[in-house]
């Protein structure tokens, strides 16, 4: 099973990096458009993830994650060029699972500091129209799709990691105020969390045929910005173990 994380930042990507194969062969792979690769061959390779034995690249998941940028343009663009250059050629493997990873913002009430949230829902919650009787999707205006409904692995992978299992909303726009919190709460009543790359990565998944899942680390409240709030180191350490739980699952689905 070949499965690509896409993450926003490097951090992030050393996190789950750190999560699937703690002390593991890395390797580092440039990828057309200048962004780095990092290949984790085998998902629990150096753990033995509790077993006392060893896991082959051969009977595991390799695991290669992409620090593709912030915000869901960037996300989908680095997504399609590295879905893209793997299913490109005679024989190329492709890939069988694309997660969105990284820290987020959570819902008052849905998802407390250091969560962990497996969207059920990948909802781009600004794509769409302002109208002076509120907020058109782009499937009430006509042209497009607003939303995804992630892999059915995602509630196994929500389960494994006891985690919320929830809509996550792709905002261009850090929510900052009290206002659009509950504009967007009012919107979507179930999201548990939100963040800037998910729809974007979803989109290139989709396009390839591709299941895609989101999983989020909760860093702060959303709402009105304080960013001295911001607990992202724990929110990064809450992503590692989230991976790191998540390494028998992808092995399982390999088998
Ligand atoms: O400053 C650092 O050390 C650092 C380390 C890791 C990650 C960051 C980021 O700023 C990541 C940006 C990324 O985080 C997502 N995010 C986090 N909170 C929110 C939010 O409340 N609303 C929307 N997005 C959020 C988002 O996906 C960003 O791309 C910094």
């Amino acid at each position: 099973m070949r499965v690509l994380v896409v993450t926003a930042v490097r951090a992030e990507a050393d996190s789950v990096i750190a999560g699937l194969s703690p002390g593991g062969p890395v390797t580092t792979h440039r990828v057309p458009g200048g962004d780095t690769l990092l290949r984790c061959a085998g998902a629990g390779a150096g753990t033995g993830a509790g077993t006392g034995t060893g896991r082959s690249a051969e009977t595991g998941a390799t695991v290669d994650v992409l620090a593709g940028g912030a915000g869901p343009a960037a996300a989908a663009a680095a997504a399609a060029t590295v879905l893209t250059a793997a299913a490109t050629g005679p024989g190329a493997p492709g890939y069988d699972l694309v997660v969105s990873a990284g820290i987020g913002g959570g819902f008052a009430g849905a998802a407390p500091l250091g969560s962990i949230v497996v969207a059920d829902a990948i909802v781009a919650a600004d794509l769409g129209a302002q109208t002076p009787d509120g907020h058109l999707t782009l499937e009430e205006l006509g042209f497009g799709r607003s939303a995804h409904r992630p892999a059915a692995l995602s509630k196994r992978i929500a389960e494994s990691l006891d985690a919320v299992h929830a809509p996550v909303l792709t905002v261009s726009t850090v929510t900052g105020t009290a206002g659009r919190a509950a504009e967007l709460t009012a919107r979507h009543p179930r999201a548990a969390a939100e963040a800037m790359e998910g729809f974007g990565v979803a989109e290139a998944a989709v396009r390839h045929g591709v299941p895609v899942a989101e999983i989020r680390a909760v860093s702060n409240a959303v709402g009105p910005r304080d960013r001295a709030s911001w607990r992202i180191g724990e929110a990064l350490e809450a992503l590692r173990e989230a991976f790191r739980l998540l390494s028998p699952v992808l092995e399982e689905e390999a088998r």
